[in-house]
Order: C-alpha cells, then sequence, then structure tokens
C-alpha cells in the first residue's frame, strides 16, 4: 500500500474505536479483514499512527482545533511521526489518500505547540483525572504525562533458573537488546518504529528456549521488592498470566513453595505454557474453583504478593486507548476490590511474614491510600522500606538502587514512572506482620 491508502486506513481505523470505542487492536484487526491487500507492514503503520494519534491525543485536538478522527490522524504525521508538510500533501495525493489537506489544516500542521494550553491538553491525558494527576505530580502533571503518550521500550528479563545474563547477551543481539541500566539480570530494547515492522519477540529462539521473558523493568523491580529465599512458602495472590510468579520463582531458585492463585482460572491457564517454558518447578496452581486449597494456606505464608488489579494508568504507553476510555466509576470500582484483596490475601501470611503490594497505577488513590487504610485497619501490620527490600534482593544496579531511593515516599513505598526510571507506572509497598 502507499501512504495515502495508509492514511486513509488509519483514519477508519481510529473512527472506530473512538464512536465504537474498540480497542485499536480489535479495530484494526476488523479493518484487515476488510482490507485483503494489506501487508504486515502495512498493518503495523496503519496501527502505529492510530496508537500515536491515541497517545498524544488532546494536544493534536489542541495544535489541528480539530478533534475529528482526520484531524488527529494528520496531526499524528506532524505532531508524532515528525512529518513535514511537503510530505503529507505528496502523501494525499496519492491514490486512495483522504481529500486534499485544507487551508486551515495546512496552517494548524505547522504551528509550534501551545505553551500556555492546560496541562491536561500539554500532558494528553482526560481532563477529569487532572486533579488526581495533580494530586501525586503537583507542578510536574504535564512533564509526568507527557513521557507516558510515547511508544514503550521493551523489557527483557533473563530467566536465571535456566542462563545467566552473560549467555543470555549473544543470542539477544538480533533483538537489539542492550544490558539494562537497572537490573542486572535484564536487557532492554528501545521502542520499535512502526513504520519498520521487525520480527516479533516472541520468534527469537532465547525466548522459545525460556532464557527471557518479556517484563517491564518496573514491574521486576516490584517484584524484586519481594525478596523472595529459597525455601520460603509463597502466595502470588493475583497471579493473573504470571509475570511476577516466574520473577519470584527465580529468586528462589527453585527452592520451597509458590502457590499461585488468582480470581480468574483462564486466566492462571495462561500461565501453564509459561511455567514450562521457564522451567520453574516449584509453583502449584491454585484454581478459584477450589477453594479449600486456598484456605489450607491461611496463616502459613512467608510472603503474600498482591498484584492488583487497577487502573493501569502506568502502562498508558503502551494501551493509549486505554486511557481514554477510563471513567470515574472503574477508579471507584477498583479502589474497592483493592481493599477487599489487601484484607482477603493480608490472612495467609503468616507472623513475621510480608505482604507486598504493587499497582501498575500512578494513581495515590489506588496506591497509598489502599495502604494506609489497610495499615489502620490492620494494626499488626508495618510498612517497611520498599527500596531497601528492592536493592537487597541482589537484582538492582547501582543506578537501580539510586533511583528506588530517589522515588521512595515518606512511607517507604516506591513509585516509579516513564519519566522518572523509563519504566511504566509502578507501585510497591512492603508491609510486615508482628
Ligand atoms: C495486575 S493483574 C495481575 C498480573 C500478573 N500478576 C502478572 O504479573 O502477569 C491483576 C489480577 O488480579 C486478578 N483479580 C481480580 N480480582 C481478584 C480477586 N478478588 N482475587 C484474586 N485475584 C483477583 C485479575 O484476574 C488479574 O489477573
Amino acid at each position: 500500500m502507499r501512504n495515502g491508502g495508509r492514511i486513509a486506513a488509519a483514519i477508519d481505523v481510529l473512527s472506530d474505536v473512538l464512536t465504537r470505542h474498540q480497542p485499536v487492536k480489535s479495530a484494526a484487526r476488523d479493518w484487515g479483514k476488510r482490507a485483503r491487500y494489506a501487508g504486515a507492514k502495512d498493518r503495523a503503520w496503519v496501527s502505529g499512527l492510530v496508537l500515536d494519534a491515541l497517545r498524544k491525543r488532546n494536544s493534536i485536538a489542541h495544535a489541528m482545533g480539530d478533534d475529528s478522527p482526520r484531524g488527529l490522524i494528520l496531526g499524528a504525521l506532524a505532531h508524532a511521526w515528525g512529518w513535514n508538510i511537503r510530505e503529507i500533501d505528496a502523501a494525499m495525493d496519492e491514490e486512495h489518500a483522504p481529500s486534499k489537506l485544507t487551508l486551515q489544516e495546512r496552517e494548524r500542521l505547522v504551528m509550534a505547540p501551545d505553551p500556555t494550553a492546560p496541562p491536561h491538553v500539554q500532558g494528553d491525558y482526560p481532563e477529569w483525572l487532572a486533579p488526581h494527576l495533580a494530586r501525586v505530580f503537583g507542578e510536574e502533571a504535564a512533564v509526568e504525562a507527557q513521557a507516558m503518550a510515547v511508544r514503550a521500550d521493551v523489557d527483557l528479563r533473563v530467566n536465571t533458573l535456566k542462563v545467566d545474563a552473560e549467555k543470555a547477551a549473544a543470542p539477544l543481539k538480533s533483538a537489539k537488546a542492550e544490558p539494562s541500566k537497572l537490573l542486572h539480570n535484564a536487557y532492554h530494547i528501545p521502542a520499535r518504529d512502526p513504520s519498520q515492522r521487525e520480527a516479533s519477540l516472541e520468534s527469537i529462539p532465547a525466548y522459545s528456549k525460556g532464557w527471557v521473558e518479556v517484563q517491564d523493568a518496573g514491574s521486576q523491580i516490584a517484584a524484586a521488592a519481594a525478596n523472595a529465599q529459597p525455601g520460603e512458602q509463597v502466595l502470588d495472590y493475583c497471579a493473573g498470566g504470571g509475570g511476577k510468579t516466574l520473577a519470584l520463582a527465580a529468586q528462589m531458585q527453585g527452592k520451597g513453595q509458590i502457590f499461585a492463585y488468582d480470581i480468574d482460572g483462564r486466566r492462571l491457564s495462561a500461565l501453564i505454557p509459561r511455567l514450562k517454558r521457564s522451567g520453574a518447578h516449584n509453583v502449584q496452581l491454585v484454581h478459584p474453583s477450589e477453594p479449600t486449597q486456598l484456605e489450607d494456606l491461611t496463616g502459613q505464608m512467608d510472603l503474600v504478593f498482591v498484584d492488583a488489579p487497577c487502573t493501569g494508568t502506568g502502562t498508558w504507553r503502551r494501551r493509549p486507548d486505554a486511557k481514554w476510555r477510563l471513567k470515574p466509576g472503574q477508579l471507584a470500582k477498583r479502589q474497592q476490590e483493592q481493599t477487599d484483596i489487601l484484607a482477603m490475601a493480608s490472612t495467609f501470611v503468616k507472623p513475621g511474614g510480608r505482604l507486598v503490594y504493587a499497582t501498575c497505577s500512578f494513581l495515590m488513590e489506588e496506591d497509598e491510600d489502599r495502604v494506609s487504610e489497610f495499615l489502620a485497619a490492620h494494626p499488626e501490620f508495618t510498612e517497611e522500606d520498599a527500596a531497601e527490600a528492592a536493592i537487597a534482593s541482589g537484582l538492582l544496579t547501582d543506578d537501580g538502587a539510586a533511583m528506588v531511593r530517589n522515588y521512595r515516599g515518606p512511607s517507604g513505598s516506591v513509585r516509579l514512572t516513564p519519566r522518572r526510571a523509563e519504566t511504566d507506572g509502578f507501585f510497591f509497598a512492603v508491609l510486615r506482620k508482628a
């Protein structure tokens, strides 16, 4: 396909996303089915442009004076992809392109960003969240959010159950992976350019051999704060697809026992092939249909990890459509779930054991507020220094250690963000039972 046709397709896909409230993935898949002539490279190009338009939706709409799918896609070419007006003009002259640029579009496409626009416009987030971002980031709300309005890098965790970081290095060269600045056993791959379709990471042999897992560095650092020891009894209470379970298993070097529970049995099933690939033999799945299996663990665990369901605001770089779908009611619902889950999960901690609470949200309502509410209702728990706990795992580099200390809050919890750490937004707190 020529670029003109791809731009027209991106406008169609974005219309579906905005009017039918579809995720980009399914809107792009539907378009791909209609457009049999489109190849894999075209699909990557079109989805990539739609995602970038959504990442910067408010600032592009403000610059273009137009928040229609056409305005957003044209604006994304200029303001996200850096195309100049001649390149856009040339594409719009091609066959199957949308109608030519209007005079107003031409003027708007070359305008510089407006430094007087309000923070939710400069930072590209929904206006109703403005007080929430101001609460957590103060005057830095717009710059913090701008770092969430770009494409995300990819991190790999080296599975030390199978290989060490040095041995993993050579096969990762083809994926352009560099050693992580923050973690010893991790590699970092800069965000990919959607106009250059590259092989998926899952297709590299190091992945199928179980040498590496795709896991954001923020998620790896949150798991490090658990500092799980060989021989411990551990419950991963919201195990889902098992990202944290596998990281904990590696920390424990195959010794001790991990119980992986999730209220959603289907999500747990996704963990089975991952466990096989990873070579972790000490993980037992606790299915929600067998509640007595879970009850037996009451008061027995050295460590309970709660990777709580949340609004996912920390992952806006990867899922920019979710940023605009989020509504106040969902935030309230997640807070209630977090309260209930913390109370329930804490019953499995043995005296002297620890409870780690993590979210991939930067909202204090899902983070510090939930922890302090829990502590007020459970005086047998006290909060410890989560930065020092992560450092004690031995998994962080000197830069990683300095970074978690720098972003440790007054009560000991840590909040990482794309701007601070080039990770997803992550929050983690460590609570110890007397
Ligand atoms: C953030 S995700 C977990 C991601 C996972 N730990 C990982 O690292 O890949 C949150 C999980 O909590 C689960 N969940 C939601 N409510 C729950 C509850 N009441 N009890 C246990 N798990 C719950 C969801 O099904 C979801 O899989």
